[in-house]
């Protein structure tokens, strides 16, 4: 039993790394706070700590699936539903909680408000407001403030003041201050002071000399409170123009849109050939071959309404009011990585574990190779988006073993040219394939620092940047804030410092955040910031394999794996500095080039002809591993009515349950007995990207989809014409209503969780309304029972 004072027990359950990393930031402010944090995964119940034996705990949990727990918090969560349990099981235990989710999916922080409910109904007691972060407004818009509120609120619970006296930080404009920071950035001119820092205060300098230089007048005083370091200043409204449009990215500059950028900074030569690397980055970004094309961008484009007109000198300019502010930036997140390279090291690397081996939360099996037997497109050339059809083969049908509705997950690389970009950048082109060793900073003060479990100890930068980390991500404040120490020219450094800023918050939403702006996008608009590669691996995230609803069944093909996809293509604007296509849908479509079956008038990838032709040629492999879908899956009773609605590619798992039912209705006894099966699918164009349309005709011919509603957007029809899946429900109403209500049906939606699940569930308000006669409230509530009862069953993406 815990009996140090000040001490808090800080747990997270986390899917993709958000969670964990927002306890990592807590854990890390902890002790500045004067507290002790002992930090662990939920999945750790039990076996590092046991939670009704604990005073004060702090959880952050998202919510993954349709409102389900993370799997790491599935363990912990079934234990504490135990019905057994008596209401005084955690009356010792005094909590914070703060939920993550996305508020376009329909059950928002599902897992952290049912836990907040059930950790109340056991008696234990909180000691300040749950929290629910947003990421579909920026979690840091609800975390920020929640966790600065967090300090104070365990202050008064332990009822005394916090046993070291706060941080506060001074900024001076003194260069005194900035030698002893040379191993992170050899010309940064912004640091903190180390002998400062064990007196527990901070001082940071600003680049006096550059400063004076530019005009820059913004080094005057700074305090830090709660973590939070104070940064006054207006940022450089008399610049030198001629010295800020050579510090620009070339595009930036009047009159010259393209060639190499002459930098003219005052700093290390280590900085001068990162620059010049960056300038040479600019230049390959301005070619056009560069861009990886296929062939298609002018029809591939991106929504263009759903685009934010923003450019690069947008990110990197400081405008009125916030270029006058005083600015509360995030603590200096603790160097903790060290690289040290072995020319004469032999590293097996096809033979390294993927990710180091470290445990991928959402497997449900073992990481597995399969073999690419075909690659369709399955939309004309003249098509807004580029779908693609990929078929699988495994070795045998146990290698995935899955269900109609569950998915796999691709294991994904890194683009190589942008890999060879991004190290060319950091000036580590000439190491990038030789052995390194990662290993800890032997005094970092950095709490409870730890090499990242998904990199490997012992590989090569490029295997590292290839297969291990996510260099799209958005970089988060903390590593803004890291890199504002390593960043010489002052209006860079102050920019930096503004979008990593409390109030920066809406410029950090808008350049970074939403503009899906990478760590080679900000490196580019920033060329006098020259990280160390040691502090970029601290921050890269995970790379996350990609999962895929699965269309083919077990019951009719159980050797191959089928799922459908767009091609991602990101163009290059909004502060993105080279035109991209998403990690994995770009991956599989350059890398099966060569396979790819031409369009052709809409065939379904199970068309004899194609399937022959393909499928028995030796073909490119793929690490793959299945997963597993909690509750969206077809009813086993094939009399039971479904209706599922799946425009787009989210018509792919309503392929794989008609393919399966199709299988089983064969071996019915009694084929009346077949349930009504509605498929509501939607797309552009009859004729460019109607997915599966010859098989969803043979589902209706055979019987296997009872009743096919269609709905074409951009299509020329009459007015009154359905555009959309929702329309549709509308006109069906009455029969839709007799189905849930009488007969027993379940709803199946899958697609985009923004927009067109939301207009789903409000065409079934609408029609529940019309067709009982029933009031808005009635209607919500009874779609709420059929969510309870798993009847309404969601599989969306964002
Ligand atoms: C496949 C998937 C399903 C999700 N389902 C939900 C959901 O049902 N409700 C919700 O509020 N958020 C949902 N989210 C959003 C996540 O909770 C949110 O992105 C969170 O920040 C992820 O945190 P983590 O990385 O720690 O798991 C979902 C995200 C994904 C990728």
């Amino acid at each position: 039993m815990p009996t140090r004072k000040n001490r808090f027990l800080l747990l997270y359950g986390s899917q993709t790394g958000q969670a964990e990393a927002i306890t990592e930031e807590i854990a890390e402010a902890a002790e500045s706070h004067g507290f002790i944090c002992e930090r662990h995964s939920l999945a750790h119940t039990e076996k590092k700590f046991v939670l009704e034996n604990e005073s004060c705990v702090v959880i952050v949990t998202s919510t993954t699936g349709d409102g389900e727990p993370p799997d790491s918090a599935l363990k912990f969560v079934r234990r504490l539903k135990k019905k057994s349990l008596p209401d005084t099981h955690l009356q010792n235990v005094n909590y914070a909680l703060l939920g993550l989710g996305d508020s376009n999916y329909t059950n928002f922080c599902n897992c952290g408000k049912t836990l907040d409910r059930r950790l109340e109904e056991l008696g234990a007691k909180r000691f300040y407001n749950s929290g629910w972060g947003d990421d579909a407004v920026g979690l840091e818009v609800a975390v920020e403030p929640w966790i600065e509120g967090l300090w104070p609120a365990l202050r008064e619970f332990f009822s005394e003041k916090p046993s070291r006296t706060e941080n506060t930080c001074q900024i001076s404009s003194s260069t005194s201050h900035c030698d002893d920071i040379s191993d992170q950035t050899t010309s940064a001119k912004l640091s903190l002071n180390s002998g400062v820092k064990e007196s527990n205060t901070r001082s940071v300098s600003n680049g006096t000399t550059n400063g004076k230089e530019n005009g820059c007048d913004s080094n005057v005083n700074r305090a830090e409170h709660d973590g939070i370091l104070q940064v006054n200043g207006n940022t450089n409204s008399n610049a030198d123009d001629s010295l800020i449009s050579d510090i620009l990215p070339s595009h930036q500059q009047n009159g010259s849109s393209n060639g190499v950028t002459s930098t003219n900074i005052d700093s290390t030569s280590a900085a001068k050939d990162q620059n010049v690397n960056a300038a040479k980055v600019e230049s390959l970004q301005t070619d056009d071959t560069w861009a990886t094309s296929n062939g298609t961008d002018s029809v591939n484009k991106i929504d263009k309404d759903a685009e934010v007109t923003i450019t690069t000198s947008d990110l990197r300019t400081s405008v009125p009011p916030l270029c006058d502010a005083s600015l509360s930036v995030p603590v200096l997140p603790q160097p903790f990585l060290k690289l040290s390279f072995s020319p004469d090291d032999r590293v097996d690397l096809p033979n390294l574990p993927y990710q180091n081996g470290s445990n991928l939360p959402s497997a449900a099996t073992p990481i597995t190779m399969v073999t690419v037997s075909s690659a369709q497109v399955m939309t004309s050339s003249d098509s807004v988006k580029k779908t693609l059809c990929l078929r699988m083969k495994m070795e045998d049908e146990n290698v995935v073993k899955y269900q109609p509705g569950d998915s796999i997950s691709i294991c994904c690389q890194n683009d190589d040219q942008e890999v060879d970009q991004l190290l060319l950048r950091l000036g580590q082109s000439n190491q990038a394939d030789i052995p390194c060793e990662l290993s800890l900073i032997s005094d970092t003060k950095k709490k409870n620092a730890a090499l990242p479990p998904h990199l490997p100890p012992k590989a090569t930068l490029r295997h590292m940047f290839t297969q291990c980390v996510d260099i799209r991500e958005p970089p988060k404040k903390a590593f803004l804030r890291a890199l504002v120490d390593c960043t010489t020219d002052p209006d860079e450094s102050r920019r930096l410092q503004e979008l990593c800023s409390k109030q920066g918050a809406t410029d950090y939403n808008k350049y970074i955040r939403e503009a899906g702006v990478s760590i080679l996008d900000l490196l580019s608009a920033f060329p006098s910031c020259c990280p160390s590669v040691d502090r970029i691996m601290e921050f890269l995230p995970r790379l996350q394999p990609r999962p895929y609803s699965v269309c083919s069944s077990p019951l009719t093909e159980p050797t191959i794996l089928e799922v459908v996809f767009n091609v991602v293509e990101i163009t290059k604007e909004s502060g993105r500095s080279f035109h991209r296509q998403g990690v994995c849908t770009g991956m599989i479509d350059r890398m099966t080039q060569g396979l790819q079956t031409e369009y052709k008038s809409l065939l379904s990838p199970l068309d004899s002809v194609e399937r022959l032709k393909i499928d028995d040629v030796p073909r490119t492999q793929l690490s793959i591993f299945g997963r597993t879908n909690q509750s969206f899956h077809p009813p086993d009773d094939l009399s039971v009515p479904i209706i599922m609605i799946g425009p787009g590619t989210g018509v792919a798992p309503f392929i794989g349950f008609c393919r399966h039912r199709e299988a089983m209705r064969s071996k019915m006894a009694d084929a009346s007995k077949y349930g009504a099966t509605w498929l509501f699918f939607g797309c552009r164009h009859q004729s460019r990207d109607f997915l599966y349309k010859s098989e969803m005709e043979h589902f209706v011919r055979t019987g296997v989809i009872t009743e096919l509603k269609l709905s074409f957007s951009r299509d020329e029809q009459p007015s009154d014409s359905p555009r959309y899946v929702q329309d549709n429900i509308v006109r069906s109403g009455r029969e839709l209503v007799d189905l849930l209500d009488n007969r027993g049906a379940m709803v199946y939606v899958c697609g985009d969780a923004k927009n067109m699940a939301k207009d789903v569930n409000q065409a079934f308000m609408t029609v529940l309304q019309e067709h009982k006669g029933i009031g808005e409230e009635e209607a919500r509530s009874y779609l709420m029972q059929l969510r309870l009862k798993r009847r309404y069953s969601e599989d969306v993406w964002t």
